[in-house]
């Protein structure tokens, strides 16, 4: 599903994130990415769908190669990967209900199929009742919420989360928790880079430590392993 073979990357400033990233992940597993700050873990997860291209090293997602692959393809490769930021990166000016759907009007999913799977997202996410509020009518954690189900209305095979609770109480990180398991177990990878020791500690997963660019630990159902 995930393959990354000796992946180097240089950004423009001469900046090397990743130093030699070899790295199998198969469909269905929940994963954490987890490293001192500054160690790569942004890029890891940018390479993966396709916000930053690799200097150096073969990437295959759903058996797609990244280094062939032709700009106008990136749409579609990206259709089968869900992305969910710490800072939501929701439109202002839509209503939650529209912010999903408008992932869908982006595909030119058909229309009748759209009401539909808009409301069993925000079924899922737990947020029906709040379909017509505006991103700032909502907590962090609502918005959150529409984010992950904006992530999840075209029912993408991964789903990646960049610090998906950075800016969220510890209480409500918890909520999103549960509903990024809840799409696990539907089958979806899912790939989160967190800084939580808790999470991390609690709902035990695959752990990828990235360090210096290069993968430090990987353990089935292993630790966050560092001091905060
Ligand atoms: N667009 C960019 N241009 C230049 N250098 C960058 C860029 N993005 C990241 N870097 C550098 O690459 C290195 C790895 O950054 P990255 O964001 O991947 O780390 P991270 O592990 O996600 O950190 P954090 O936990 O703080 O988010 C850092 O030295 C960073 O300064």
């Amino acid at each position: 599903m995930i393959s990354m073979k000796n992946v180097y990357k240089t950004y423009g400033n001469g900046v090397t994130a990743l130093n030699g990233i070899n790295v199998e992940i198969d469909k269905g597993e929940f994963v954490y990415v987890v490293g001192p700050s500054g160690a790569g873990k942004s890029t890891f997860i940018k390479l993966i769908y396709r916000e930053e291209k690799a200097t150096a090293g073969d990437i295959v997602i759903n058996e797609k190669e990244l280094s062939t692959i032709k700009e106008k393809q990136v749409p579609m490769l990206r259709r089968d990967i869900g992305v969910v930021f710490q800072d939501f990166k929701l439109l202002p000016k839509l209503t939650a209900y529209e912010n999903v759907a408008f992932a869908m009007e982006v595909i030119e999913a058909p229309p009748s199929t759209m009401r539909t799977r808009v409301l069993e997202v925000l079924d899922l996410v737990g947020l029906k009742n709040k379909s017509r509020f505006l991103p700032d009518e909502l907590s962090g954690g609502e918005q959150q919420r529409i984010s992950i189900a904006r992530a999840i209305v075209n029912r993408p095979k991964i789903v990646i989360a960049d610090e998906p609770t950075g800016n969220i109480d510890p209480d409500t990180s918890w909520e999103i928790m549960q509903i990024f398991e809840e799409i696990n177990r539907r089958g979806t990878t899912l790939i989160m880079a967190t800084h939580s020791r808790e999470i991390v500690d609690t709902i035990r997963k695959r752990v990828i430590a990235i360090e210096n660019g290069t993968i430090a630990r990987d353990e089935a159902l292993g630790e966050y392993g560092y001091e905060i």
